[in-house]
């Protein structure tokens, strides 16, 4: 539910102290907040410290150009060594070749924008808000607490799998009237190649082809999907879109539109921008392949950078096994520094949401340790 104070319109939403109490608290929609033309952030966006200034990150040697992986050339093994070298190296890769039709690509472009291009009214009679683990609907991404920076971001997430996921609830937005349609369309391509990613993972790191694949389901595997909407932003150097995470899944499928430049991933205590190029896929390794990888592979702490006079999309598709699986770290050869233990797929999930603006993932994958 939106409320108006001041000219500004607020999405209203909860979230659960340190004392466990649900409490109500209303943040501002951004997207509003943009098309207002204001032109000094509002102290409740100002997010950046001095460990992660935003103007300092790096960005990739431009001799070095970041590793492609070709999905139609995974069956030959100079293509899973380059694999296993980029995933372990950054824990995110580009992939071409990955089957996914334009058609599909810019069918998810459109509805998008589609939505995103509605007034605030119209969005919110499309579509509910929810406060729970999933965070579901449209509004901001995870909030709290009151005092947290706030992420330069609207959002819209949904469940495409499991089919009962969302029974009971408007999480699918109804305009445009084919959002759904398109967006499960998406799912079934993007579940098709994030198989194919799994074996390929589990070859290119000298393992057994299924160990990854056989936690999954056709019926019981989960895809989120998080439709991340990033206006243009005041004050890039003082605000993020996203503040720094690794996702909770096991493979996350993302893809970009209307710029480049926002995603960066933090190597070597460095934060670099990611040299994403339109129409491109990108993959990213989660906390759940690292632990089923026993650490061969870690996901990446990331975090979104905002842009001054361009608005920015990404659709984040997580791959999961069933809530209710157990996920195991495989055993066998190869590198491995972590010991990780059996989980619960949905426990860990749910644990990992819990924290406020973590430093690091330690606090996350501890759950998944001794
Ligand atoms: O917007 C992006 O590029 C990244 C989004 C992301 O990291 C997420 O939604 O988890
Ligand atoms: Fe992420």
């Amino acid at each position: 539910m939106e409320i108006k104070e001041d000219g500004v319109c607020y999405h209203e939403t909860k979230f659960i102290d340190e004392h466990g109490l649900i409490r109500s608290t209303k943040v501002p929609v951004v997207q509003q907040l943009a098309l207002s033309g204001l032109k000094d952030l509002p102290n409740r966006f100002i997010s950046v410290s001095q460990d992660h200034p935003v103007v300092s990150s790096s960005i990739l040697d431009a001799s070095r150009a970041f590793p492609t992986v070709d999905v139609a050339q995974l069956g030959r093994t100079q293509e899973l060594v380059k694999l296993a070298s980029v995933a372990q190296e950054w824990g995110l890769f580009l992939v071409i070749n990955h089957g996914i039709e334009d058609s599909v690509l810019h069918g998810v472009e459109d509805v998008v924008r589609g939505f995103f291009g509605l007034s605030l009214e119209e969005k919110k009679s499309s579509v509910g808000t929810y406060m729970d683990v999933d965070n579901l609907g449209y509004g901001q991404n995870f909030v709290r607490s009151e005092e947290e920076p706030l992420g330069w971001i609207d959002r819209l997430a949904m469940k495409a799998a499991p089919s009962e996921a969302s029974e009971g609830l408007l999480v699918w937005p109804r305009n445009p009237a084919n959002f759904r349609q398109v967006m499960e369309q998406y799912a079934e391509e993007a579940r098709k190649v994030c198989n194919h990613l799994l074996e390929a993972l589990a070859e290119s790191l000298s393992l057994e082809k299924h160990v990854f694949l056989e936690n999954f389901d056709s019926e019981n595997s989960e895809i989120k999907v998080r439709v991340n909407y990033y206006p243009p932003c005041p004050r890039p150097d003082l605000a993020l879109g996203q503040h720094p995470h690794s996702d909770a899944s096991a493979l996350t499928l993302l893809m970009q539109f209307g710029a480049t430049g926002g995603l960066q991933v933090l190597k070597d205590a460095k934060w670099f921008t990611v040299p994403w190029p339109e129409n491109t896929l990108l993959v990213s390794v989660g906390d759940l392949m690292e632990i089923m990888s026993n650490g061969r592979v870690k996901s990446p702490w990331h975090r979104v950078a905002t842009l001054a006079d361009v608005e920015r999309f990404s659709v984040a598709l997580f791959y999961n096994p069933p809530s209710q699986a157990e996920i195991e770290p495989v055993e066998g050869e190869g590198p491995s520094d972590e010991s990780y233990k059996k989980v619960v797929v949905g426990e860990y999930v749910r644990n990992s949401y819990k924290y406020s603006l973590p430093v690091d993932k330690q606090p996350m994958m501890n759950f998944a340790k001794n």
